[in-house]
């Protein structure tokens, strides 16, 4: 093992049996007595990476991508199939909430233990004893049964223990979504402040801004390989993208094929008007024309609406509206507010509304559609006529994207 490196990983595989469940019943039992008894999972197919004394490295990747079970080979709770981990000094972990607690023993006997299982003497158990107790807040609580606490209370003690045994490795597995919001930002601090000491870090977390803060690096992990490692600022925007494609892509895969009611058949208070011509069709479609219900922010989207006329109609207007799915009203115009004129409706036809940049941002809309009179009374009124997805290609926050750019003056940039 290299004299700089607190952590060696080489080629780790790691394969799973999962059984398969023939059920219970002697019937079931003789039915499926054929079936293959568990299938091998490849979970990691062949990592390696090393982490240099001090460093701090974000574990990243979608659910399922192994990044708990990497954290796991590494504390050995778990072996590999093949492969070696290698790890200079101490290491403490913050994996299974409470895992090595006690249900039926108080918090003080399970620090003591708990302490211990991470290689510290009863001597400098005693030592730190009241600095865990108070960063933990469970001074109140402390003689209590752990089985009574709540999940927070858990973790605040698990946290505490595991932060105060003078580590040279601390493994964290999405510890810092649990607890109160306060006691989040305690512990983050902590953990600065453990880097700063030099203990060397591998935090596993959904949150990447949190990973920013504290990691120099990220390891994007993705079916059973690194996919790519790098600083974070370089890592993450290519992660976003590419998880934004994937949900994108399956919310397209699982979109219905939209078929509009029949009007007689829609409740009063979604559609409704004299129906002298009705929406037959709605498709929502991408700048290459294809239909879509999921789209990434800032793309251009054209909602084609096809209707068919039972009775021409002189003087009407159109209108659409989008709203999110909390009830936002977020756009709404028609051919009079944008001037087009009057419209007459004499055939069935198409019409294409273009909107050049959809910069609302990520969640989930629907859209309004109406055909009216010049005097806005209603001839097909169709509420909640599709619904569709925004996800963010950026993490900006907030209702919608304002176009901007920074002038930086007197300003270096990195
Ligand atoms: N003991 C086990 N037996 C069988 N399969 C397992 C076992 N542990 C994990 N797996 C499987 O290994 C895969 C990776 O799991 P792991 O918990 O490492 O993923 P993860 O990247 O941490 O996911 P998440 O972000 O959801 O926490 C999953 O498909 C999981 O079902």
């Amino acid at each position: 093992m290299r004299e700089e490196n607190a952590i060696e990983v080489k080629d780790l595989k790691k394969q799973f049996k999962v059984y398969y469940d023939k059920g219970s019943q002697l019937k079931e039992k003789m039915l499926f007595w054929k079936r293959n008894r568990y299938e091998n999972r490849q979970v990691l197919n062949g990592i390696s990476f090393e982490v240099k004394k001090g460093e701090a490295v974000g574990l990243i990747g979608h659910n399922g991508c192994g990044k708990s079970t990497t954290l796991k080979l590494l504390t050995k709770i778990i072996y590999p199939t093949s492969g070696t981990v290698e790890m200079r000094g101490r290491v403490s972990s913050l994996i299974e909430l409470g895992a090595g607690f006690h249900p039926d023993m108080s918090g003080r006997e399970n620090i003591y233990t708990n302490a211990a299982i991470f290689g510290l003497s009863k001597r400098e158990i005693e030592e730190r004893l009241d600095t865990i107790i108070e960063f933990s807040e469970l001074q109140a609580f402390i003689d209590n049964p752990v089985r009574t606490y709540s999940s927070g209370m858990y973790m605040r003690l698990a946290f505490a223990v595991a932060i105060n045994v003078n580590a040279d490795i601390l493994l964290i597995d999405e510890i810092l979504a649990v607890g109160d919001a306060n006691f989040q930002a305690k512990c983050f601090d902590k953990l600065k402040e453990i880097k700063e000491r030099g203990t060397t870090i591998i935090i596993v977390s959904h949150a990447l801004g949190q990973i920013e803060q504290i990691c120099d690096r990220t390891i994007w992990l993705q079916d059973g390989q690194i996919k790519l490692s790098g600083t974070p600022r370089d890592v993450h925007p290519k992660y976003q993208n590419y998880m934004n494609e994937m949900r994108k892509k399956m919310a397209n895969e699982n979109m219905d094929e939209f078929v509009p009611p029949e009007p007689e058949e829609t409740e009063d208070e979604k559609r409704y008007g004299d129906k002298r011509v009705v929406i037959t069709e709605v498709e929502m479609q991408n700048a290459e024309g294809k239909k879509q219900r999921a789209f990434t922010c800032g793309e251009p989207i054209t909602i084609q609406v096809q209707f068919h006329v039972n009775e021409p109609v002189e003087k009407a207007m159109m209108g659409f509206g989008i709203f999110r799915r909390d009830g936002m009203h977020c756009y709404g115009c028609n051919t009079h507010i944008d001037n087009i004129g009057d419209l007459s409706f004499k055939e069935d036809g198409t019409v294409r509304i273009r909107l050049e940049e959809m910069d609302l941002l990520e969640g989930s809309y629907s859209l309004d559609l109406a055909i009216q009179t010049d005097l806005e009374e209603p001839i097909d009124f169709y509420r909640e006529v599709m619904p569709f997805e925004l996800y963010n290609s950026k993490s900006d926050i907030g209702v919608v994207r304002i176009p901007h750019s920074w002038e930086l003056e007197e300003v270096q940039k990195e």
